[in-house]
């Protein structure tokens, strides 16, 4: 794409990443160019709900999209074709390091895509085409990826919409929903566990995959709307948060950002997904203010 294609396409930033505002009502978002990362929604009430690392680095403006960006670390990063380290593949697969390009956007709504190109096949051998597309409403964003197998062979491939929310303090949070659900424990050598309670409540490292979880989890925050995170197409839901010790050896990330953020992911990690050729898969995850 030329860079002038490219400014017309994402005239907006944050941070210095190239985006596209969208906007329905009082409410906002910002997509980015790199990966199709959402960066920032805000609903009708103005407070943004997720986390961007003022320490993140990633594509700016002019600079040469023949090579993976460093990750942004924040927002919506869409992990495609490899959930994490669970493959050969680089963390997180190649997705969230590539320049997506435009292909609609109606003021509310955009859909990014990107295809293999040489860059792909540096990291993976397939045909693909990967769409995900920003929907916003006054109060609820909604996020899905697509993907599309366009190889004469089959491949198999996992993913995630790594959602980082913004929190006050994580401390004081509780995530609800997730009582009875097994899961994966990434910080224990992925032994798989069953969680007892209901409210879960983070003050140090989590990483789990949690395995056919409910469809709909409740954020709650002294003081604030209850915030409804669901999904659907997606077999798990990724819950990590660094913790402190974590958080001061990781680049990108300020020493107490463990504190500001929670992700809660949708995801295919705890098994790979197959697409027959000519074949797509599609999974979505809305995130919803509640009154
Ligand atoms: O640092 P990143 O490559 O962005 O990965 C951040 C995190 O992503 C997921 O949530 C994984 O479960 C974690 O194990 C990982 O540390």
């Amino acid at each position: 794409m030329q860079q002038q294609d490219f400014n017309a396409q994402f005239p907006d930033e944050l941070q210095g990443f190239p985006g596209l505002r969208l906007r329905a009502g009082k409410a906002s978002a910002l997509v980015g160019a790199q990966g199709a990362q959402l960066l920032s929604w805000q609903g009708a009430d103005g407070r943004e709900r997720l986390f961007l690392s003022s320490a993140s680095d990633g594509l700016r403006r002019g600079d040469a999209p023949d090579r993976l960006a460093a990750p942004i670390r924040g927002g919506v990063p869409v992990c495609f074709p490899q959930f994490s380290g669970r493959g050969p593949m680089i963390k997180h697969g190649f997705a969230r390091g590539m320049a997506w390009r435009l292909d609609a956007n109606d003021g509310r709504s955009a859909t990014l895509s990107c295809s293999d190109n040489a860059l792909s096949r540096e990291h993976w051998p397939h045909a693909f085409h990967a769409s995900v597309r920003v929907a916003l409403e006054e109060d609820a964003v909604t996020v899905t990826l697509e993907a599309h197998n366009r190889d004469g062979t089959a491949w198999a491939f996992s993913c995630a919409l790594h959602t980082y929310l913004r929190l006050d303090d994580v401390r004081q949070a509780r995530l609800e929903g997730l009582g009875g659900v097994r899961y994966q424990d990434a910080t224990d050598q992925n032994r798989e566990k069953r969680q007892e309670e209901n409210m879960l409540s983070i003050g140090a490292e989590v990483d789990r995959v949690y395995m056919a979880p409910p469809p709909a989890l409740q954020l709650h925050e002294p003081g604030l709307p209850v915030l409804s995170i669901s999904q659907q197409g997606f077999a798990d839901t990724v819950v990590w948060n660094p913790g402190p010790e974590l958080a001061r050896k990781l680049s990108d990330f300020p020493d107490d950002g463990w504190l500001h953020m929670l992700c809660v992911e949708a995801a295919h990690a705890a098994a790979p997904l197959t697409l027959q050729p000519g074949e797509h898969w599609r999974g979505s995850q809305t995130l919803r203010v509640l009154a």
